[in-house]
């Protein structure tokens, strides 16, 4: 069962890395609404947007795209406006979590991460702002992740940058909210991707973390998708500059 949206039925929505995991939940979320979803991502989607448009008979626009390359993701946001119209709904999901350790990270990695998990997200915010601002307002939300609220080891310089995703929403948020966009971030806890089964997840890893959330359950791409409708849809019309932590209750200790 899910809720409706009425403002977001033929919304000119934008999300990076929209075909796979919690993205390819978002983009079906957002047709489910009636909403125009555009997407980037490096790799083919093809057979996804064709399920897509089979299931809601709408297909997404996908836009390959390598989101380090700033220039390119611009290009990317003008064309989805061209075909959708001033986008309004503008979702950062695009991330890499790959694990490193301190004392590996050399110049080119951290220039690398960082500009995936945190450059590529404000550049995004940047391009947006004019069309959003034309059309009277928007919601822009960026993933971020209870990773560094945890304290994790295993992936510092990603934690460093769903940190500086929160303390960027706020600024942002604070600067926009004049203008009628509002800014949020979503925190998810640990949500049981193909990647992340595929990659890190081990039954000792999953059983512990489960021991720490609330709610005894596995976390899945779905579970982002009606969070991600609300702070986009103007259902959440007096929210912004918020980080809003969906991930089954973990207690976060010191
Ligand atoms: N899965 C999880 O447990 C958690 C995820 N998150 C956040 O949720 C968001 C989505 O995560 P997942 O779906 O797990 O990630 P994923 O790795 O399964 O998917 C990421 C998407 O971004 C795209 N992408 C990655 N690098 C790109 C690049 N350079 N250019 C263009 N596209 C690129 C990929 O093609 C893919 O479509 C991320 O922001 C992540 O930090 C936060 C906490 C936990
Ligand atoms: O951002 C991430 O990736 C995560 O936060 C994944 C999980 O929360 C995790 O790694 C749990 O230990």
């Amino acid at each position: 069962m899910y809720a409706t949206y009425p403002d977001l039925d033929n919304a000119s929505v934008f999300i990076t890395g929209g075909g796979s995991g919690i993205g390819a939940a978002l983009t079906e979320g957002f047709l489910r609404q009636g909403a125009k979803v555009a997407f980037v991502q490096r790799s083919d989607a093809a057979p996804f947007c064709d399920e897509m448009e089979q299931k809601y008979g709408r297909r997404p626009l996908f836009l390959p795209c390598d989101i380090t390359d700033m220039a390119a993701l611009k290009a990317a946001l003008d064309q989805a406006a061209e075909a959708h119209g001033p986008i309004t709904v503008l979702v950062n999901n695009a991330a890499n979590d790959k694990r490193h350790k301190t004392e590996e990270v050399d110049e080119a990695f951290w220039d690398w991460s960082v500009a995936i998990n945190l450059k590529a997200y404000f550049f995004a915010c940047q391009h947006v702002v004019a069309g959003m601002r034309a059309a009277g307002g928007g919601s822009i939300v960026n993933f971020s992740s209870i990773s560094y609220m945890m304290g994790n080891a295993g992936y510092p310089v990603y934690t460093t940058a769903n940190s500086g995703i929160n303390g960027m929403t706020r600024s942002l948020a604070r600067e926009f909210g004049p203008e009628n966009i509002r800014v949020n971030a979503i925190a998810p806890g640990w949500v049981l991707t193909q990647k992340q089964k595929d990659m890190w997840v081990t039954p000792e890893g999953l059983a512990a973390h489960i021991d720490r959330q609330c709610l005894k359950v596995e976390l899945q791409p779905d579970d982002m998708v009606d969070p991600v409708l609300f702070l986009a849809s103007r259902t959440s019309k007096a929210m912004t500059g918020q980080a809003l932590v969906v991930d089954g209750g973990v207690v976060v200790t010191g």
